[in-house]
């Protein structure tokens, strides 16, 4: 295990009590900053933009843009988007022109979704809704209620039924909008119940979910399960241990739902210990990662191995460029296509920031004066390396910031599941993180994502900051940029643009990128050390670390005494 994991906690619990004014200094900071912008931003978002407003917790107001009159031109730049929506609605109307198809709008005043394709089902309004007009088992709805989902979201209500019609179908909706419910719960409706209990079910797994992290198949595989209580649905995510175990025939024949990453599904098709004959339904989340050059291959082979007839299809992402849009369309039968909002844009309720940094050596000053400041806890920090993040977090830990983790390939398995379970629980206030974690993954507190490093594409921008402003939550997302980086600083700053945040004159005015000149923008080369000034060792830093904790404790232990004098310890 990574010696800072336990380092940088210093096995010390946080004591919401004992720091009291700390915590109220983070609550109080964001109830004047939601006044603040309350009264500056009201009424100034365009209600087709405003999607997601019904979400619990979610204002639906636009955050951000105080810098009117500081070289930011607002007013211009809403203008700007209203005309980039209609350009962007007229290209949504372009593709997929084959003459089967009729487009189909559907306006609530909750979202905005476009649906594309013949014979497109009526959205559910509810979920009770759903149960009337198509056979839902009450045990999923009930277990629906129990994890307080209310009301469909947008892809919900759309993509559910298409589903659920056994229609294929490519849905594309922003990062946090509950795209994972919108393929289990038809998957699982459609299976009707687990294969144990079923004469006609065939023998063999009957759905399979393909993500392409582990730790986002582990994810989809705990949000199954949510909706499985009640029932023996056998539902396995595909690791090392149950791939062993599902090496005997008689026990894979009785499972029902496959949750994995490619690669491993693969190997076992290939050793001939798992069969996808009669797999009814197969889910790609994260789609455009998916069909990426690193996974492609693989994912064709699961897709020439899922035989049984008619077996559905579905593709899910935040972002599908035109060209992996145009791969999996040709993938998908008769397929209906939804997009929620604008394509490739992320929610308004991220208010997103692009932070001038010179070089690389004066981001940590940066980010330490960032975090010297009261923030809004648990925040994400993107790397563009295994080796940077692991010096960042070392040189965090290092500068006395407490609670941090970080979470990268290079890590086991149990670091990475320790890591993400430290982060789950709010037992770590910042983590550290390569791209890894950039698609799908959900913690639901995340109030700030910080893009250390420029991201790799406008899609990578999109899913890095995604992992803030989920389920109709607020969120901020700082990008910093370096000289090295401005050639690419316009395409993130269109993507700002068009979803309502605020961007400086100077940075429209830069050159549109050619197509080879955006190719390189991932290839920024970055020393592995984040502060190449830092004399000292790793091991050096731990044992600074540890005198840190010591005095720290000693500091606890004395107030202790002071305000009890009679205490144990005194009298020893
Ligand atoms: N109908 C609903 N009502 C309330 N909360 C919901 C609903 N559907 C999903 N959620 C919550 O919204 C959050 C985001 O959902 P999910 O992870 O499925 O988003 P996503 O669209 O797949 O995001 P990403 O593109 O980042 O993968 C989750 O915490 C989920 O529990």
């Amino acid at each position: 295990m990574e010696a800072f994991h336990v380092l940088s906690r210093g096995g010390v619990r946080f004591d919401k009590q004992r720091f009291k004014s700390d915590v109220q200094l983070f609550s109080n900071k964001k109830r004047e900053d939601e006044e603040k912008e309350k009264a500056l931003f009201d009424a100034q978002l365009p209600p087709e933009l405003d999607f997601f407003k019904y979400a619990e917790g979610g204002s639906g107001k636009r955050k951000a843009a105080h810098n009117e009159g500081a070289g930011l031109n607002t007013s211009r730049q809403s203008e700007d988007a209203r005309k980039r929506r209609k350009i962007d609605e007229s290209e949504h109307s372009g593709n997929n022109s084959g003459n089967e198809m009729e487009d189909v709008v559907f306006k609530r005043p909750k979202d905005r979704v476009t649906a594309k394709g013949s014979e497109v089902p009526k959205p559910a309004e509810t979920f009770e809704d759903l149960a009337k007009r198509y056979d839902v088992a009450s045990r999923l709805l009930a277990n629906l209620r129990k994890y307080k989902y209310e009301y469909p979201t947008g892809v919900q209500a759309h993509g559910i039924p298409i589903l659920l019609e056994r229609r294929d179908l490519a849905a594309i909706s922003p990062t946090g909008t509950g795209k994972t419910l919108s393929y289990l719960l038809p998957v699982m409706a459609s299976l009707q119940a687990p294969i144990a209990s079923l004469k006609a079910a065939g023998s063999g797994v009957r759905a399979i979910v393909l993500a392409p992290t582990r730790e986002l198949a582990h994810q989809i595989h705990n949000e199954c399960l949510k909706l499985a209580i009640g029932r023996k649905w056998r539902v396995v995510l595909f690791d090392k241990a149950t791939a062993n175990t599902l090496r005997e025939k008689n026990v894979r024949d009785k499972v029902d739902i496959i949750i994995g990453t490619p690669l491993r599904l693969v190997s076992a098709i290939q050793q001939g210990n798992l069969e996808l004959n009669n797999v009814r339904h197969l889910i790609l989340d994260e789609a455009d990662r998916l069909l990426d050059n690193e996974f492609l291959a693989q994912v064709q082979e699961v897709v020439a191995a899922s035989t049984y007839p008619d077996v559905q299809k579905a593709v899910f992402s935040a972002t599908l460029p035109a060209g992996v849009e145009k791969l999996a369309m040709g993938m998908l039968r008769n397929p209906i296509r939804i997009v929620v909002g604008l394509k490739d844009t992320p929610l308004p309720l991220i208010s997103q920031s692009l932070t001038y940094v010179a070089d690389d050596a004066s981001k940590l000053p940066s980010l330490l004066t960032y975090l010297a400041q009261p923030y809004n806890p648990p925040v994400l920090i993107f790397t563009s390396t295994q080796p940077r993040a692991t010096s960042l977090t070392e040189e965090l830990t290092l500068n006395g910031i407490s609670n941090v983790d970080c979470l990268h390939a290079g890590m086991t398995k149990k670091e990475r599941d320790d890591a993400v379970g430290r982060m789950r629980c709010g037992e770590s206030w910042i983590m550290v993180a390569t791209e890894v974690m950039a698609r799908g993954m959900d913690f639901k507190g995340v109030r700030e994502v910080i893009n250390y490093d420029f991201p790799t594409s406008v899609q990578s921008y999109i899913h890095r900051i995604g992992r803030t402003g989920r389920a109709g939550q607020e969120g901020k997302a700082v990008t910093y940029f370096t000289d090295l980086d401005a050639p690419y600083l316009k395409s993130v700053a269109n993507v700002l643009l068009q979803s309502g945040s605020p961007v400086a004159d100077w940075i429209l005015k830069l050159p549109k990128l050619s197509r080879l000149k955006k190719k390189q923008m991932g290839k920024v080369q970055r020393v592995e050390m984040v502060n190449p000034a830092r004399k000292i060792g790793r091991r050096d830093v731990i044992k600074r670390r540890e005198m840190i904790v010591a005095s720290k404790r000693r500091k606890e232990k004395l107030q202790a005494e002071q305000a009890d004098p009679h205490s144990e310890s005194r009298q020893q």
